[in-house]
């Protein structure tokens, strides 16, 4: 791993921001390939952690081994300190692992607001009430309170993302995992969502953010991950790893990002 590796970037550390959600040693192998070499990775409480890297590095399967949809064939997964490792994805979802993906998938034939009930009631143990409540606050968090009696597949897609991250935000997560939700949108409106994202950051939800789009990324995130061919290449202070020589030759250098 490249020198910009911080010691602030060591999942042992007992700062302010303890890690919430660490995986240590992951390896996975789809046949003969090896798309996770051995990852350590974590995420503190109310950390934000942006994840980069050129096309099949890995970073996908990373969130999919965090999230429980793949098991590494070795390696160790811990929320809060639990080992997590063979929890089914929904269990891990109960316990506070919430999930957007890149391209939105709502309900159809569905209301936004139901689309969002569907999240709150899946995720969390509320009362019918306290569900409700839960999913008026997240509507309005993700500007989509004036549209929650929109049926989902009318929406365009700003909005359509918005969704996605308000369903995952209604299962009450404590730490939220995103895969390239700023894909497709203008300069404007990643802006918006950049504007939601913060405003999350503010409840105390850790983030685990994919993002080609580079410049968007590093508004929102404390620590930057690059990965390259399965394995952490850099890791730290955003910026340094920008500047990593490492990095610009693997990732940067090749033009892949947004
Ligand atoms: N289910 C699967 N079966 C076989 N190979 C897979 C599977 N999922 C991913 N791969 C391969 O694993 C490698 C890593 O894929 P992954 O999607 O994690 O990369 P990524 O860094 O997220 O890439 P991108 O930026 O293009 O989304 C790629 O070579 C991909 O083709």
């Amino acid at each position: 791993m490249s020198a910009v590796s911080t010691p602030a970037a060591d999942p042992t550390r007992t700062q302010e921001s303890p890690p919430v959600l660490v995986g240590a040693g992951l390896t996975l192998n789809y046949g003969d390939l090896r798309v996770l070499d051995g990852v350590d990775f974590h995420v503190g409480a109310g950390e934000a952690v942006g994840i980069v890297g050129p096309n099949g590095a890995g970073k996908t399967t990373l969130l999919n081994a965090l999230a429980g949809s793949v098991t590494p064939d070795r390696g160790t997964i811990r929320l809060d300190g639990h080992d997590v490792t063979s929890m089914r994805p929904e269990l891990r979802c109960r316990q506070g692992i919430g999930r957007a993906f890149q391209i939105p998938r709502p309900f159809g034939g569905m209301t936004v607001l139901e689309n969002v009930l569907v999240g709150a009631s899946y995720g969390t143990r509320l009362s019918r009430r306290a569900t409700h409540r839960r999913c008026v606050e997240v509507l309005e968090l993700c500007g989509l309170i004036d549209l929650a009696n929109r049926r989902a597949e009318s929406l365009g897609l700003l909005h359509r993302k918005r969704l996605e991250l308000a369903r995952s935000l209604a299962t009450d997560p404590c730490v939220l995992l995103l895969d390239e939700i700023g894909g497709g949108l203008t300069d404007a409106e990643a802006a918006e969502l950049v504007g939601t994202i913060k405003q999350l950051r503010t409840l105390g939800i850790s983030i685990v953010w994919i993002e080609h789009i580079v410049h968007v990324l590093v508004q929102v995130i404390d620590r930057l991950v690059c990965m390259d061919a399965g394995r952490v290449l850099a890791e730290g202070e955003p910026q340094a790893v920008l500047r990593d020589a490492h990095v610009v030759d693997a990732y940067l250098g090749r033009g892949s990002h947004g």
